[in-house]
């Protein structure tokens, strides 16, 4: 069998039309598609647990919900072309495809992971570790010779990347890493969760990815009414094992959550483009003021050009430290616009503290052998206009005297 790594997409590549337009247009007139009776204009919601057989000895496309719907093939469709992906898989969360992606991986192989990592995914690796014997080296990943030590021709599976990082907004070398890997360890596949870009500003398939995982939950479906994970594949041999594990293990996503995401995508683009251009205003804004603001969108951020060569954009999630926990516990509960709540990805401005929420599952060792600091607050821009969202800021910024603190003693860390 040919190494999975190396089977060439059987999709088409994308060509005529912007991605902006493909996030839109629905397209089933290439035969690929699931077909409609009435040519829906909105794909309609298949909500039925069964499907009627014609015959008893062979089952149409479609016989049972947890094996596959109509609904959700039509996302599964749409989602593989915005990925470039030759396969799409939808599930019950992000945290359900993680889940699904890492069930690849034996007992005695091994996964290489970044040292910042959304604390989720940080658990269920510690999972693994301890009732599967399955290890994870963390490195930091933003140098790619970081996991020369780690790599083995044999026992390495998986390599984890975030980028940009949730919640330390580190950016890896995705194409470097990937060659780095594939040279090494024909039995590994690099796997991207790409959560924090969204397909419309990054597709880690283009570069060297094996595997990509969104949690749909955040920019796809874009208004936080769902929970969704997304998996893209390359290679279908990897395809097949993981639509087993799917349907094996019974998470698939719902005909009615798959509908609501389906409609979500169509909004991505103008979602994102104005979401990312208000972060880029109020990461400047901090930084003018003399915070340390990790931002793949600002020159400052030591990743920025590699940054640049992968995506479209720096996105809308940033994080900055005031150098001072009760200053950033004052700032984030004195805001009034930016609720205080975890997630992103949503249209409307979101403040937290990882160390305290997304994070907190984390031990307190272990964040600080990884250098993740507790004053860090995380901004998740919404599309509300830039300049109320940075008046409501500076307001809780004054209130908490942040901003003196920092002009007299600037950062110890
Ligand atoms: C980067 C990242 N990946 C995966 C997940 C898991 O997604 P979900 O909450 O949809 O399970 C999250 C957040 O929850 C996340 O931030
Ligand atoms: N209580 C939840 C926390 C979810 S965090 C969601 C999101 N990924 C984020 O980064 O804000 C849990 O422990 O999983």
């Amino acid at each position: 069998m040919e190494p999975e790594s190396s089977v060439p997409s059987q999709r088409p590549s994308r060509k005529n039309y912007s991605l902006a337009t493909e996030l839109v247009f629905i397209d089933n007139s290439d035969g690929t598609g699931v077909r409609d009776l009435y040519n829906a204009s909105s794909i309609p919601i298949y909500q039925t647990a069964t499907f009627k057989q014609s015959s008893a000895s062979r089952m149409e496309d479609f016989d049972y919900t947890r094996s596959g719907n109509p609904t959700r093939s039509h996302l599964e469709n749409h989602l593989a072309k915005i990925m470039s992906a030759s396969r799409a898989y939808v599930v019950s969360s992000g945290m359900s495809a993680l889940d699904v992606v890492a069930r690849l991986v034996k007992t005695g192989e091994e996964i290489i992971a970044g040292d910042d990592l959304y604390g989720g995914t940080n658990r269920l690796l510690a999972f693994l570790n301890k009732n599967f014997d399955i290890k994870t080296h963390h490195v930091d990943t933003t140098n790619p010779d970081a996991l020369l030590p780690y790599l083995h021709p044999t026992r390495t599976r998986l390599i984890l990347l975030e980028s940009p990082t949730n919640p330390l907004i580190k950016i890896s070398d995705i194409p470097k890493i990937a060659s780095i890997v594939h040279g090494r360890c024909p039995n590994a596949l690099i796997v991207v969760d790409n959560t924090m870009m969204s397909p419309y500003l990054q597709r880690p398939l283009e570069f060297g990815a094996d595997i990509v995982i969104h949690s749909g939950t955040k920019y796809l479906s874009g208004h936080h009414d769902l929970m969704a994970g997304v998996i893209g594949v390359k290679n279908e041999v990897v395809a097949e094992k993981i639509y087993f594990t799917i349907n094996a293990t019974g998470c698939g996503l719902t005909p009615f959550e798959s509908w609501l995401l389906l409609r979500g995508i169509k909004t991505l683009a103008v979602r994102m483009e104005k979401q990312q251009a208000n972060a880029i205003r109020i990461a400047e804004f901090l930084e003018y003021h003399g915070f340390k603001v990790m931002y793949p969108g600002l020159r400052s951020h030591p990743q920025y050009d590699i940054h640049n060569t992968m995506s479209r954009g720096p996105g809308a999630v940033l994080s900055f430290l005031t150098n001072d926990v009760e200053i950033s516990e004052r700032v984030v509960e004195t805001t009034k616009l930016w609720s205080i709540s975890v997630s992103f990805g949503c249209v409307n401005s979101l403040i937290s503290m990882p160390c305290r929420m997304s994070h907190a599952s984390i031990p307190a060792a272990v964040r600080k052998e990884r250098g993740f600091p507790e004053d860090l607050i995380r901004l998740c821009v919404g599309i509300e206009d830039a300049n109320d969202l940075i008046e409501d800021l500076y307001s809780a910024l004054v209130n908490a005297n942040a901003i003196n603190v920092i002009k007299q003693n600037g950062y110890t860390h």
